[in-house]
């Protein structure tokens, strides 16, 4: 899609109008590929699967448009080069499955436009179904998930991690992502506003000329994990022309309320919100622990509320599933739920 002659601000207001107001993105991927057996405990995360297994990422991309998603975002939110190298691939290698990651997520939209087309499913009883417009997100998990050592939930990186670190970290896999084929970047679970700025610095330098979308995630629902007020995150990402929508992920939906506000107060950006269950990640154990999770029905039944502090578009990330999406998309478009 790109932005050739297409100001940042009406990509997004076009997509959102196109969508019925408000625009639905999917759910946990990593999520999904783990219920389908994988086994994700690896420094690639997701991103292992564009290796070992690129046809169940393709079907939970097509579940989630099924289930109603306007957004899918790719497998790309591990996938580094770096990452790929210390797996003994070569850099070519690494740069084709980055690559892959977007593809694998457009040829999702292919089939899933097909069936549309041919009227597949129009005994579904979704409305929307055949009129709803895609939009591919290329994913950028922060260095911190590169690491894989929980810092991507404490957003500490140390002294010696600068903004030129981050950006020569994240330069090289921008710009592939960026030449995709991708409608836009999903910049994700942004841990702290050095990342911010890295992300905001390179869109300028690399000249990338699709929108993205800036992602923080927060455990006090005042500030990102990394303890830097979300205002102040979320006010660099204003800052930025390119970004066409500002939010949250991976954050547990009692917090999102109050962070939508938050956002508000400090850019009239679309709002994009995609909580995780409500369970919390133990980066040690790499397990997700039932502190107090949320059901589905507890989740969607925010959805109204979020919608009412002003956001555009609503998703789920860790831990929620075609369910969860099913579930917002109706309590966002079907009135008789
Ligand atoms: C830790 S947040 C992960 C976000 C990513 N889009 C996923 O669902 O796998
Ligand atoms: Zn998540």
């Amino acid at each position: 899609m790109g932005l050739e002659g297409v100001e940042p601000s009406s990509f997004m207001a076009d997509f959102l109008a196109g969508c019925g107001g408000y625009a639905v993105v999917d759910g946990g991927l990593a999520t999904e590929l783990e219920r389908h057996g994988q086994d994700l405990n690896d420094p690639l995360w997701s991103a292992k699967c564009l290796i070992s297994f690129p046809q169940l990422v393709r079907r939970v991309h097509l579940d989630y448009l099924e289930a109603g998603a306007n957004v899918i975002i790719g497998a790309s939110y591990q996938a580094t080069i770096q990452g790929f190298e210390a797996k003994g691939l070569s850099i070519e290698e690494a740069e084709t499955l980055i690559k892959r990651s977007v593809e694998i997520a457009c040829e999702a939209r292919e089939i899933y436009l097909q069936r549309c087309a041919k009227g597949y499913w129009d005994f579904l009883d979704s409305p929307k179904i055949d009129r709803h417009p895609v939009l591919v997100a290329a994913s950028v998990g922060s260095y911190g998930a590169y690491l894989a050592d929980g810092s991507e939930y404490s957003g500490n990186y140390g002294a010696s991690v600068t903004l030129e670190t981050l950006k020569e970290f994240h330069r090289r896999r921008l710009q592939i992502l960026a030449n995709s084929g991708a409608d836009l970047i999903a910049f994700e679970t942004i841990p702290n506003k050095l990342e911010a700025q890295a992300y905001v610095e390179l869109l300028k330098e690399e000249n990338i000329d699709i929108p993205a979308w800036f992602s923080f995630s927060s455990t006090d629902g005042t500030n990102v994990v990394s303890g830097d007020p979300i205002t102040e995150c979320a006010k660099i990402a204003d800052s930025c022309s390119q970004v066409v929508a500002v939010g949250i992920n991976c954050t547990p939906p009692r917090l999102i309320h109050g962070l939508i506000l938050s956002i508000r107060k400090v850019t009239n950006k679309p709002v994009i919100i995609y909580p995780n269950s409500g369970e919390t990640y133990n980066g040690e154990t790499k397990q997700w622990e039932k502190t107090r999770g949320e059901t589905e029905e507890d989740f969607v039944s925010y959805v109204g509320k979020w919608r009412d502090a002003g956001a555009c578009l609503f998703g789920g990330c860790c831990r929620t599933t075609p369910n969860t999406i099913r579930a917002i998309s109706r309590a966002l478009f079907d009135k008789s739920s």
